[in-house]
């Protein structure tokens, strides 16, 4: 009876797999080796890499190479597992131990390997620091420590399970953000910081941490509590990967600083950036779903309306706008919270979110939904301080760059223009149309295009991207702002 890894019955399994992809009815020990190579961030092919070889030119290779028959593998898990009690003194062999059994399985197949600069003698010494490695200095290694301590090691094992946890949870997270949210920045995001993890890996002493690595031995591997396997929703599995991520780089921030204070630098800030990135999803999470209705956004000045600012509202409520601003830059602070107040009356009979440009104070006084701020507005940390957690924020972004900071300083939605010219307000410069492909592409907030927007001209902003508008004097000047809503309505997509 032999103790394996499930890596290597994976690989033994895989050998077949790879016998019958490359049509040869014999299962040969180039097979064994591709099927170990197969996993990217398992023992054998970190270790490949680690002394500078590239994995995909020597599966090339072994793909081409007409290898031995393999033996029986009873007979490759016998040598394994001798290995293993030789070197770990431990009968339980794990992938690396197997590789070395495939590799000195045949004369011919280690003469071909040793050429190839993987030979099992080279993989032994690094696997076991038995003795320096003389003929082929390894500049990649040399960068790496020697475990020189039973702290280190100890410390090793830590850094080597966190640092697993935390790139595994980086992937869940950014398969969520990919394919859960389509978002393309955060996706991007999330894969820069799995990067940063590898770099920072890569500062990590790696002969240690695969030293240390013992799965088969780790009590935690088999204690689950019973809410490991209960999620609610996609949502939910981010939340708890996002927890896992920060949990993870706190033990390797602090477990890291063992081997020094720079890898403990470099990850605290990476565990910064996931807070970030927390914000960014768990608040476009939830602003997502309060506005996945609202499609249709008025900016209202009281002295443009054509009619009473409250028949204006009542009627394009009437017509699908589901958003309103009250967007007043005369008023005196009396004036404007008396005429919020009645807004926000008015806009809550109407089952419509209220919004209040510029200032949050009035938001908050008047019970607002929201408030709205421009690049040169108070920021959002701030406005955040006085509305609080619950309020929408919107930013209004004029470039791709704006729109980025403004999802990473968790705005709930954001203003995509000005796209044409306007009949409200002044611009020397026009992003246009091609700054709403851009935003609808990048990122998956609620956006808003506006800007000069009409029934007539509504068709090319949806055309390249655009989901929900924002227009002010299409409601505001219009005899019948049912009729105008419903027009622009019809033109959005579902
Ligand atoms: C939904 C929406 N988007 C953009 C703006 C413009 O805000 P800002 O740039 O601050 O300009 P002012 O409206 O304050 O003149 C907006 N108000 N609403
Ligand atoms: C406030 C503001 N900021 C960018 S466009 C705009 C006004 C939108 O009004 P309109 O729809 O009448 O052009
Ligand atoms: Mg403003």
């Amino acid at each position: 009876m032999h103790h394996t890894s499930p890596g290597v019955e994976r690989a033994v399994a895989g050998a077949r797999v790879w016998a019958d992809r490359l049509g040869s009815e014999p299962v040969r020990l180039a097979h064994f080796v591709l099927a170990l190579l197969e996993e990217d961030e398992g023992r054998p092919a970190v270790l490949l890499e680690h002394i500078g070889l590239s994995v995909p030119q020597i599966r090339e290779r072994l793909e081409r190479t007409e290898s031995p028959v393999a033996p029986d593998t009873s007979v490759l898990f016998n040598a394994a597992r001798a290995w293993s009690i030789t070197f770990r003194h431990d009968p339980e062999f794990l992938t690396d131990a197997f590789l070395i059994s495939v590799l000195n399985a045949h004369p011919a197949f280690r003469a071909e390997v040793t050429t190839a600069g993987f030979g099992p003698e080279r993989l032994e010494r690094i696997l076991t620091k038995t003795a320096p490695e003389v003929q082929e200095p390894d500049v990649q290694l040399a960068v790496f420590e020697v475990p020189s301590s039973t702290a280190e090691m100890d410390a090793g094992r830590v850094l080597d399970a966190s640092f697993n946890r935390a790139r595994e949870a980086a992937r869940v997270l950014e398969d969520y953000c990919r394919f859960v949210l389509d978002d393309r920045f955060l996706t991007q995001q999330v894969k820069e910081l799995r990067h940063g993890l590898a770099s920072a890996s890569q500062k990590l002493p790696q002969r240690t941490l695969l030293a240390a690595r013992e799965t088969l031995r780790d009590v935690g591997t088999t204690a689950t509590a019973g809410s490991e396997y209960e999620r609610a929703s996609p949502a939910h599995v981010a939340f708890v990967n996002l927890k896992r991520l920060q949990e993870s780089l706190r033990s390797l921030e602090e477990f890291g600083k063992v081997f020094g204070p720079e890898l403990g630098r470099d990850l605290e800030a990476l565990r910064y950036r996931t807070y970030t990135l927390e914000r960014a999803i768990s608040l476009g999470a939830v602003s997502r779903e309060r506005l996945a209705a609202a499609n249709l956004y008025v900016l209202l000045t009281r002295s443009q309306c054509v009619s009473a600012l409250d028949w204006t509202i009542r009627e394009a409520a009437r017509g699908g706008a589901n958003v309103f601003q009250l967007r007043e830059k005369t008023l005196s602070d009396r004036e404007l919270i008396e005429c919020a107040r009645n807004v926000r009356q008015w806009t809550r009979e109407t089952g419509t979110l209220f919004i209040i440009n510029d200032r949050p104070d009035i938001a908050k006084l008047c019970e607002a939904d929201g408030v709205h701020l421009g690049q040169d507005d108070l920021c959002v940390k701030d406005a955040r301080r006085i509305v609080g957690p619950d309020a929408l924020i919107g930013v209004s972004t004029h470039s791709i760059e704006q729109l980025r900071q403004a999802v990473l300083d968790g705005a709930d939605y954001i203003g995509i223009g000005p796209t044409f010219p306007s009949r409200t307000k002044t611009f020397d410069h026009f992003p246009g149309l091609e700054f709403v492909r851009a935003a609808s592409a990048e990122s998956s907030l609620p956006a808003f295009a506006l800007g000069g927007i009409s029934s007539t001209n509504i068709a090319e902003v949806v055309a390249v991207g655009a989901k929900r508008i924002a227009v002010s004097s299409a409601i505001s000047t219009a005899d019948e702002p049912e009729q105008a809503a419903r027009l622009l309505k019809a033109a959005l997509p579902d």
